[in-house]
Order: C-alpha cells, then sequence, then structure tokens
C-alpha cells in the first residue's frame, strides 16, 4: 500500500517509526516535499515539491540473503524505472547511485532496526540542486515524457517488488549479476573516499558475493571496501 503525505521531515523517519508500529513489508510512504531529507553519510538530501521522495519496508527473514544487499535490489529497481526514461545512459555508481551521463539522479539510503529495513529512495523528477561540487540532473532535464511522481512511484513499487522477490527466492546471485550488466564496467577508473578518512585509488573489478566492492589496486593487489563514497575518475 502506498501512502502520501504533502509535507513531512523524512519518509526514513515516518517508516521506521511505522515499522516499530508494526507497520507490514510492502508498506510505502510518499512525502510532496521533505524538510529533514537524509542522504548517504549523514548528508543532507534535497527535497523540493515535484521530486520523488518514497520509503518502503523489508521484514528480513532468517533465510534472506544479508540485508545490506538489498542495497542491489533497490538499485537495479530504480535504474529499471530511470533508465527507458532517459536519452542519456544510465547506469548504478556503488553502492546505490544512478547517474544519467555521470550526473546523479536519483540515491538511496538503508537504515535498520531489528528485522526493519526501510530503503529510502529519492529521484530528481522535476529538480535538482544547482550548488554541489559534482553534477546532478533530473528526469525533467533528460527530457523525461514521465515527471509525475506518484505514477513514477506505483511503477518502481512494482519493480522492487520483483527484484526483491528474485533476491528471496534466488538469492543474491541473479540479483547482483544484473547489477554488474548496469553499472560502472570494469577497469573504470575510481577514487574511494572510506568513512576513516583513507582515500584509495584503484579500477573497478567486481562485486563479491556479499555486495562488497572490489578494487583492483596499481600495485595489481585487489581491496575489498565494504563502505564510502566513489568518485568516477
Ligand atoms: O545520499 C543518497 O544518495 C541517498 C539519498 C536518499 C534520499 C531518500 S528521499 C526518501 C528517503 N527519505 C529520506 O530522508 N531519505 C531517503
Amino acid at each position: 500500500m502506498i501512502r502520501f503525505v504533502a509535507e513531512t521531515g523524512s519518509t526514513n523517519a515516518d517508516m521506521l517509526a511505522l515499522a516499530e508500529q508494526g507497520a507490514p513489508e510492502g508498506s510505502w510512504l510518499r512525502a510532496g516535499r521533505q524538510t529533514g531529507g537524509r542522504g548517504r553519510m549523514g548528508r543532507h538530501w534535497e527535497s523540493p515539491a515535484g521530486n520523488l521522495h518514497s520509503s518502503t519496508l523489508v521484514r528480513v527473514r532468517a533465510s534472506d540473503p544479508p540485508a545490506h544487499t538489498l542495497a542491489l535490489v533497490a538499485a537495479n529497481a530504480v535504474h529499471a524505472l530511470i533508465a527507458p526514461l532517459c536519452v542519456g545512459n544510465a547506469r548504478i555508481k556503488w553502492p546505490n547511485d544512478i547517474l544519467v551521463d555521470g550526473a546523479k539522479i536519483a540515491g538511496i539510503l538503508l537504515e535498520r532496526a531489528g528485522d526493519a529495513v526501510i530503503a529510502g529512495i529519492g529521484v530528481n523528477v522535476t529538480g535538482h540542486p544547482e550548488d554541489l561540487d559534482r553534477p546532478v540532473t533530473s528526469l525533467k532535464a533528460q527530457g523525461a515524457i514521465e515527471t509525475d511522481a506518484g505514477a513514477l512511484l506505483e511503477r518502481l513499487a512494482a519493480l522492487f517488488t520483483h527484484w526483491l522477490a528474485v533476491w528471496r527466492a534466488q538469492g543474491l546471485e541473479p540479483v547482483r549479476a544484473h547489477w554488474l550488466l548496469n553499472a560502472h564496467p570494469r577497469g573504470t577508473a575510481m577514487r574511494v573516499l572510506q568513512p576513516n578518512g583513507e582515500q584509495v585509488e584503484g579500477a573497478f573489478d567486481t562485486l563479491d558475493q556479499q555486495g562488497m566492492l572490489i578494487l583492483r589496486l596499481a600495485d595489481g593487489q585487489s581491496r575489498a571496501i565494504h563502505a564510502g563514497d566513489i568518485i568516477l575518475n
């Protein structure tokens, strides 16, 4: 079920509260705008009217793949929503940003409380921040014919349900394989800013079976990265 509120602080915060009150898996919340939108690594997510701000709830089970790999489920769903609408080339950037021709168009934030994982998805539909040090874009700027956030969420919820079912029934492998098809190609040069402040440079190799980024360093060694921000060179 999709609920809509005209304005809230953060749909992720609201969905975490709903999860605590017993909301079932498959619940969705969409806000017209957010006043305290949360981004990854403690950043603010600009959330003006016209864009898509939504969160859904997954109740993880003991038999599921690792909960953090729901990031790949969400990225596959958001990529499938966005790619057909854009003239430019839509790609997933690890861990779960969606870029069009190198400019960020959507972001995903996973938060967990007990068995509840909240997947928060923000899509720049009609607007995007102007003052960032990284390229950003929106569906409107990409010439998309569908720019109604409500209609986009109907489609996104169906795509998320599909990828969640694959993840649960077939495991991580098909989800990971599809993610790799739509992500930066192997050999892409990148710099990783890790949460501890360390920077690592290398070339994208693959995602391992746990969803970790495997980077090939200049000396030929491999490094597994489990968290951080990537800058594509
Ligand atoms: O930093 C990122 O790329 C992740 C951004 C996630 C933003 C979405 S908008 C809906 C949901 N509610 C939030 O407060 N954040 C997520």
